[in-house]
């Protein structure tokens, strides 16, 4: 395991570094020590130079091989800090290591391109300062230089494009299965939320284990363990399963967590990750509750944040981790954050307290549903029309009346729709 520091720096206050902490050792990192200061930005060190030397005696003092910095470092501030380190002590930022992670845990295809996508654009303005640098020191003799790095810039722009094409039609292709899947009567529920706030093991609480075995060929993204671990960022990529809430047929998804202080193109790399969020037909958005006031308050900031421009669905918030709370802290939570979160739902993925009334909360803000009865005469395909109903209707009564049959059930209206279609053609059909 390689030994680090973990640094950071605040305009004001105090510097808090147990995210960045976490995230590390996420990333499989042993933090040996770690620095703070309270300052402006320094152009040159992003610290001041004075903390960058201490920075650097630190490092050598506990023979660190890399500093985890959790703040924004542009390309020359990155570059001037590792001149003052120990030679090979590697600088790692907030964004190097968060994809430093998602590189692990990366075990798809869509999961590895959106990492490598993240990669280069992360790689493309450093690519282009070293190319201007590369520029301003351009004497007779040192000519190829400066070409060699402008042609890394067009590696990259053409990579990224060709990236993005084939992330393009992965998105398309997941979206034309979740028209299916609401074709075949199901509802779209995700999970949403911060790292480690519980998605997963909400998800496993919900999850109705019947089925998924069933439906793994039809959907291969069914999976049946949705991991849940106390580590930052557990789930990469999105997993499906069944829900068992009660009249409706809910698939439930879990996704990546959010974080905080994220560059925009970034969280735009995960877009279709995110996209089982932002299209679904609810979102259930996860705030563990155990957490200070002021931790929720940002954590929800940054979820509404993720979600503002492109989420499509009605949000209902979950508070999680009840178990770790008195009710007159979690009454103060709610009051207190009752803009951000209204009227939150509070339950325990773990101890399944209070399950009930979420899924009660999941079927009463799904989109509604249409009430229908259908007079069919006894046909050939009568039968198996009753039978499609079942699949993907609430049936409430099916009545036999000599040689027709009664049938009432609630469904999604486009459900409803093509079942008048399916019993109009039924009567015109030639007996
Ligand atoms: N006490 C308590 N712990 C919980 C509860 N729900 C989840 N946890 C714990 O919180 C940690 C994170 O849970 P996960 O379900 O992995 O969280 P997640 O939101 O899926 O996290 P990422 O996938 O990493 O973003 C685990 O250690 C869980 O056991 C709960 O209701 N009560
Ligand atoms: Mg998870």
């Amino acid at each position: 395991m390689t030994r680090v520091v973990v640094a950071k720096r605040v305009d004001r206050g105090d510097a808090d570094l147990s995210e960045i902490t976490d995230l590390a050792r996420a990333a499989g990192y042993d933090v040996v020590a770690s620095l703070t200061q309270t300052r402006d930005e320094d152009p040159a060190f992003h610290f001041g130079e004075g903390k960058a030397e201490e920075l650097a005696s630190l490092v050598a003092r506990e023979d660190a091989g890399a500093v985890i910095i959790d703040n924004r470092l542009g390309p020359y501030q990155t570059y001037n800090i590792a001149q003052k380190l120990p030679t090979d002590t590697e600088v790692v930022d907030r964004f190097t290591l968060i994809l430093e992670i998602f590189g692990q845990r990366a075990s798809t295809r869509k999961a590895q391109l959106q990492v490598e996508l993240a990669e280069l654009r992360y790689e493309l303005p450093r690519a282009e300062a070293k190319a201007s640098l590369a520029k301003r020191d351009e004497r007779p003799g040192f000519m190829g230089l400066g070409e060699y790095d402008e042609s890394r810039e067009r590696d990259i722009k053409a990579q990224i494009s060709r990236i993005k094409n084939e992330l393009d039609s992965i998105a398309e292709k997941e979206e034309t299965r979740r028209e299916q899947r609401r074709e075949s009567g199901f509802d779209l529920v995700a999970l949403a939320g911060y790292t480690n706030a519980g998605k997963s093991t909400l998800m496993q609480r919900l999850a109705a284990d019947l089925e998924v075995g069933e439906n793994d060929d039809l959907h291969p993204d069914l999976d049946p363990t949705a991991e849940s671990q106390d580590k930052l960022f557990t789930t990469l990529g999105t997993t499906t399963r069944r829900a068992e809430t009660g009249k409706r047929d809910v698939l439930l998804t879990d996704t990546v967590g959010f974080i905080s202080d994220l560059p925009h193109w970034l969280v735009e790399s995960f877009k279709s990750t995110l996209d089982s969020v932002y299209r679904a037909d609810l979102v259930l958005l996860v705030v563990d509750a155990s957490e200070s006031l002021e931790a929720m308050r940002e954590k929800l900031v940054t979820s509404h944040d993720t979600l503002y421009e492109r989420n499509e669905a009605p949000i209902v918030t979950v508070f999680n981790k009840v178990d770790k709370v008195d009710d007159e802290e979690l009454e103060e939570k709610r009051a207190a954050l009752s803009a951000l979160a209204p009227n939150p739902v509070p339950v325990s993925g773990l101890t399944g307290e209070n399950i009930e009334e979420l899924t009660e909360r999941v079927e009463r803000a799904l989109p509604a549903w249409e009430q229908e009865r259908l007079l069919l005469p006894m046909a050939d395909d009568t039968m198996s029309l009753v039978s499609w109903l079942y699949d993907h209707a609430h049936v409430e009564s099916e009545e036999y009346e000599g040689e027709q049959v009664l049938v009432e059930f609630e469904a999604r209206p486009e459900i409803v729709e093509k079942a008048r279609a399916k019993a109009s053609s039924l009567s015109a059909a030639p007996n």
